[in-house]
């Protein structure tokens, strides 16, 4: 089995907890496209009642071509169960996400969720975060500051660029720096550490926020809870 169908599985089994009645939060990435796609079809065929909460205008967009009503965070009281994907998670439920740049929406959902579901293909599971660059969402004023404190910090910053190597903006109309660790010692020490730094809006370390985990495996998918 491939990556995608890996994500795919984790996709579809996802779509399978999402219960009727309910206001699900919709994240953002290759393996959410895959929730959203077998979400809406079954609100077509089990005329399944569901209100999404999407994390970003890709997911928007995809969320009302299949059907799928939406509400904003502010118009609903409370989220019953956030799905997203993940780029690395570790053993104890830490991870890294905004490897899509939706760092932002995603953290603002996942923290108005009475429950939070992450669904990733078993490349993503890891010892320790790091490996992957931790996206920081800044807004552009006073950006290349930023971007020299977390050099001199020995962060190895970049700032994420598109195809066209113009500086990528999120959907808030910020830029992303990531940060090339290899390694996170304390997650929760770094998070504290940016999120004080003025001008930043957010991390990517999403910490204690997710207690179930669904995994792709060739063997099929893995629900694997937090004790
Ligand atoms: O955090 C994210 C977007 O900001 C995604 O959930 C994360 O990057 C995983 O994406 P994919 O499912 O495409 O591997």
């Amino acid at each position: 089995m491939n990556q995608n169908q890996l994500k795919q599985q984790v996709g579809q089994k996802a779509a399978e907890l999402v219960e009727d009645q309910t206001i699900v939060g919709l994240g953002t990435g290759s393996t959410v496209r895959y929730l959203v796609e077998a979400l809406g079809k079954r609100v077509a065929e089990e005329k399944l009642n569901i209100t999404g909460v999407v994390t970003s205008n890709a997911t928007a967009d995809l969320a009302q071509k299949c059907g799928i009503k939406l509400k904003s965070v502010d118009e609903v009281e409370q989220i019953d169960m956030t799905i997203d994907g993940a780029d690395e998670i570790s053993a104890d439920f830490q991870g890294i996400k905004g490897g899509g740049a939706a760092l932002l929406f995603e953290k603002i959902v996942a923290t108005n969720s009475k429950k939070n579901v992450w669904i990733v293909d078993q490349s993503k599971l890891k010892k320790q975060l790091g490996a992957f660059p931790l996206p920081v969402e800044v807004i552009p004023y006073g950006s290349q500051k930023i971007f020299e404190r977390f050099q001199q910090a020995g962060y190895q910053p970049t700032f994420r660029l598109t195809a066209d190597q113009q500086k990528k903006k999120t959907d808030s109309g910020n830029f992303i720096i990531d940060l090339h660790l290899q390694q996170i010692e304390n997650p929760q020490a770094l998070a504290t550490k940016l999120i004080q730094q003025v001008g930043v809006v957010e991390h990517g370390l999403f910490l204690n926020l997710v207690n179930t985990v669904i995994v792709g495996t060739p063997t099929g998918p893995q629900v694997i809870t937090a004790r």
